[in-house]
């Protein structure tokens, strides 16, 4: 399934609200972060990397390229996705780019099919995942000829909210449904961010296969 689409896995952040590090390499459920999402999100794709500031052997053990930002400064997600676009228009045939967040372990097991559905209908556009009435804009799909003008609005501009490129750009929204856990709803966009996001995770884990 989406083999002319590249995916990109974002996991260049600083990580500071779970005190530093990289925290894609934390373990859940006896795998990393990292395995969690990739699981999902490597068969919605064709060709897959990782996103990721600094040296590149921590990652020696996942089995996927690794693309350091090309803005340097951790500029933040944009800068990782700005990066993954100028890889998939180099390096891969695809004429779109699906991201997702190295933080993320339950995200949808569609997400790419229906962000294409979405932006079939609205060619040129970025299809963006919402959840509750909420974006995620980290989980959206790309076309590649975006890829100028991302450039300039990061560094020219020196704007850095993913939102407000989207905005610029011309979107459409894809909105997903929440998970259902016994009585709870769960968000398949629930984001690991700090140690209780962690612990809540593992609680999630044991209870559901979302
Ligand atoms: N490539 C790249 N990815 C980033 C950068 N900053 C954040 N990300 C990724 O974008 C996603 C959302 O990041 P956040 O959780 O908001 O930021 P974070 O730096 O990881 O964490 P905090 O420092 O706690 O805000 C995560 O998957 C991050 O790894 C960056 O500068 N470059």
């Amino acid at each position: 399934m989406g083999q002319d689409i590249a995916g990109i896995i974002l996991a260049g952040g600083r990580s500071r609200r779970m005190g530093g590090g990289d925290k894609s390499l934390l373990a859940l459920g006896g795998d990393s972060l990292l395995d969690h999402v990739a699981s999902r999100f490597a068969p919605q794709v064709g060709p897959l990397a990782l996103s990721a500031n600094g040296d590149p052997a921590r990652f020696a053990g996942i089995e996927l390229p690794v693309l350091a930002d090309v803005v340097e400064g951790f500029a933040g997600p944009l800068a990782g996705i700005l990066t993954a676009l100028e890889w998939a228009a180099a390096d891969t045939s695809c004429e779109a780019l699906a991201t997702a967040a190295g933080d993320t372990p339950f995200l949808p097991r569609d997400l790419v099919e229906r962000l294409v559905a979405a932006a079939g209908a609205r060619p040129g556009s970025i299809a963006v995942a919402c959840s509750g009435g909420k974006w995620h804009p980290t989980f959206a799909l790309w076309p590649t000829e975006a890829r100028a003008a991302l450039r300039r609005f990061l560094v020219d501009e020196d704007i850095r909210r993913v939102s407000a490129f989207i905005e610029r750009h011309g979107f459409v929204e894809v909105e997903f449904s929440l998970l259902k856990s016994g009585e709870h709803e769960i968000d398949p966009f629930f984001n690991i961010n700090t140690p209780d996001d962690l612990a809540a995770a593992e609680r999630l884990l044991q209870s559901i296969d979302p």
